[in-house]
């Protein structure tokens, strides 16, 4: 071959291998995160997978979160952002919940560009700023949806969020189509709370009183209770919120309290995740560390999953 022509044949791979990489969006976001206008119906299997998985003793939070996420994804025509409320006890996988659905839809999950999450003592600490907290509320949102339609909204703490302020982004939730040219019916909206979670120990309890077990319980026992709940408490950033008046959030997601068995799954995956075998005193002495409620029964682990991780420090010589 001559030294031309190999140039010139050279010089055509190259450009159009540049075609390719440009105008194949695939190939591009192979190498780059990008913004997903299209779904990949691969990460959708992951979602419900990692629930299956990963998420322990909440039956209905697997089944609502697959069908609400994957039936939004799904839908070219989506009227509205999908807005999930997680309530539930402390340490019993509101976040993590919310980090799996992230990853479902980003690769980098919590760590993608397009996932923004807002904590409330940290982002809005102040009552006194709350007019400056709204502007700025929106404007975040805006330009975030503005460079990505499907972006992730994650609100952490909802129940330390000074009441009125969440009501700012009402305007983001609701069914328009445009607002100031930008579409928000792409977008996501995860709001973490505590509040409500009495309510539902108070369900929880009830069957496991009356000799049910937590699998028989079903959505629609605590629905509409925990929006009522929640609705009514002054301490849950949605106090008298337009948000729930308006119906403009579309599940509320109850998390049960965590028992006993449940904790030492959780103290097994630790410890498995630190690449440790298994032993079952440690497990078991860790479990039994926690203290459980209510005081007679002592069957919910009254923080959950949380502190297991630093349990497992003392007893491991990592
Ligand atoms: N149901 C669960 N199944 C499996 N692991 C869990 C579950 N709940 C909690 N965990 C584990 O405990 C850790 C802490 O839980 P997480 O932060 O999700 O609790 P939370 O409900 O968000 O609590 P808080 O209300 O205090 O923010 C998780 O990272 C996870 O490892």
């Amino acid at each position: 071959v001559e030294p031309i022509s190999l140039g010139l044949a050279l010089a055509g791979a190259a450009a159009s291998a540049l075609t390719g990489f440009i105008s194949y969006p695939r190939l591009y976001c192979y190498f780059r995160e990008c913004c997903l206008q299209r779904h990949d119906p691969n990460r959708e299997g992951a979602l419900q997978e990692n629930l299956d998985r990963k998420l322990f003793g909440q039956h209905l939070v697997s089944k609502v979160i697959v069908k609400a996420v994957k039936g939004f994804l799904n839908n070219e025509n989506a009227k509205k952002p999908l807005a999930l409320s997680l309530h539930g006890w402390t340490g019993t996988g509101k976040n993590f919940v919310s980090k799996i659905i992230a990853e479902s839809i980003y690769k980098n999950g919590l760590k993608s560009k397009y996932v923004h999450q807002f904590v409330a003592t940290l982002h809005f600490p102040h009552a006194q700023d709350i007019n400056t907290y709204k502007d700025q509320l929106q404007s975040w949102i805006r330009g975030n949806v503005s460079i990505c339609p499907r972006s992730i909204f994650i609100f952490d703490e909802m129940d330390k969020m000074h009441a009125g302020l969440i009501d700012s982004i009402k305007p983001f939730l609701d069914y328009y189509e445009l607002l100031d040219g930008v579409s928000y019916r792409k977008a996501i909206f995860i709001f973490l709370s505590n509040a409500g979670a009495e309510k539902i120990t108070e369900l929880a309890l009830d069957f496991w009183r009356n000799g049910r077990t937590r699998e028989d319980i079903e959505l629609t026992d605590i629905q509409n209770a925990l929006s009522v709940s929640v609705f009514n408490n002054k301490n849950s950033g949605f106090w008298h919120s337009t948000l729930i008046d308006k119906n403009l959030i579309d599940y509320f997601v109850p998390f049960l309290p965590l028992e006993y068995k449940h904790v030492k799954m959780c103290v097994r995956v630790e410890i498995q995740s630190r690449g440790y075998s298994v032993d079952e005193d440690i497990l078991t002495r860790i479990a039994d560390e926690m203290t459980y409620f209510p005081r007679e029964e002592r069957i919910y682990s009254d923080k959950g999953c949380k502190t297991v991780d630093a349990k497992l420090d003392y007893y491991y010589d990592f």
